[in-house]
């Protein structure tokens, strides 16, 4: 195993020379997150990282860990640390880009806990989406991936692992001052309105309300 854990101390310093600016985006299963990311990086140049895409495209592959991941998919369980983090900072050393959304992820303490000392990345803010259980199980049923996990049994034992798991998280991130939350049970377009406030700087809100003003009073 010696080799592989240098191979993991190269990625990590690789990495951490990189200096990566990260926002983590969070919210239940269905809430939207990958909808809105797709927005975010049209518009402000991020490049979207989902851990649960990275996860299924790792069962794909055909790697050894693909049969676990696939077992715990299906039973809405939270797939060991060590196995996402990798698959997050492989794909972050391998971007040209350096300002990721990692979406989904960390879902509970352990994926926190784990990221934080392994990488030491500190994210610069967590984005939040705020949508009701019944709203969300309406927009899994309708979603027509052909995802493993998108039935009814499973859906019930997300939601549940998001109110146990993933919402301890958020409060963590609140307490430091880092949570921006958006009602995400708005139309998508209207949804993305609220995002965009959070990721324009402030020098170019400031501009935009001059703009808005002198339009008004000439
Ligand atoms: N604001 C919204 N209103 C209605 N449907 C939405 C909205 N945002 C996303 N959807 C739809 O709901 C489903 C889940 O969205 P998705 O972005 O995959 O959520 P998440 O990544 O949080 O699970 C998709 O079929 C998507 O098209
Ligand atoms: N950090 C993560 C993210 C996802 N996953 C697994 O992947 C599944 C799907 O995650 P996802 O983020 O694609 O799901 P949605 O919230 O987008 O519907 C989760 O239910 C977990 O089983 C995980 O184990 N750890
Ligand atoms: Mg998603």
């Amino acid at each position: 195993m010696g080799t592989v854990d240098v191979a993991d101390k190269d990625i990590t310093a690789r990495l951490a020379e990189k200096k990566p600016k990260v926002v983590f985006v969070l919210g239940g299963p269905g809430s939207g997150k990958g909808t809105q990311c797709a927005n975010i990086v049209e518009h402000f140049h991020y490049t979207h990282l989902s851990a649960g895409d990275l996860l299924r495209a790792e069962i794909k592959s055909g790697s050894e860990n693909g049969t676990m991941i696939q077992n715990m998919i299906k039973e809405g369980k939270i797939v060991p640390s060590e196995v996402t983090i990798k698959l997050l900072q492989k794909a972050m050393l391998e971007s040209g880009n350096d300002k990721f959304l990692i979406d989904g992820f960390p879902r509970n303490e352990e994926n926190r806990a784990a990221f934080e000392a392994v990488t030491k990345i500190e994210p610069e803010f967590v984005l939040v989406f705020n949508c009701p259980e019944e709203e969300m199980e309406k927009r899994l049923l309708s979603r027509n991936q052909g995802r493993e996990d998108d039935n009814i049994e499973t859906i019930r034992k997300r939601f549940k692992v998001f109110l146990e798991s993933s919402l301890p998280v958020i409060e963590y991130y609140k307490a430091k001052g880092k949570v921006r939350e958006i009602d995400a049970a708005k139309p998508v377009g209207e949804v993305f309105e609220a995002v965009k406030v959070i990721f324009t700087p402030e020098a170019e809100k400031v501009k935009e309300s001059w703009f808005t003003l002198s339009m008004i009073e000439s």
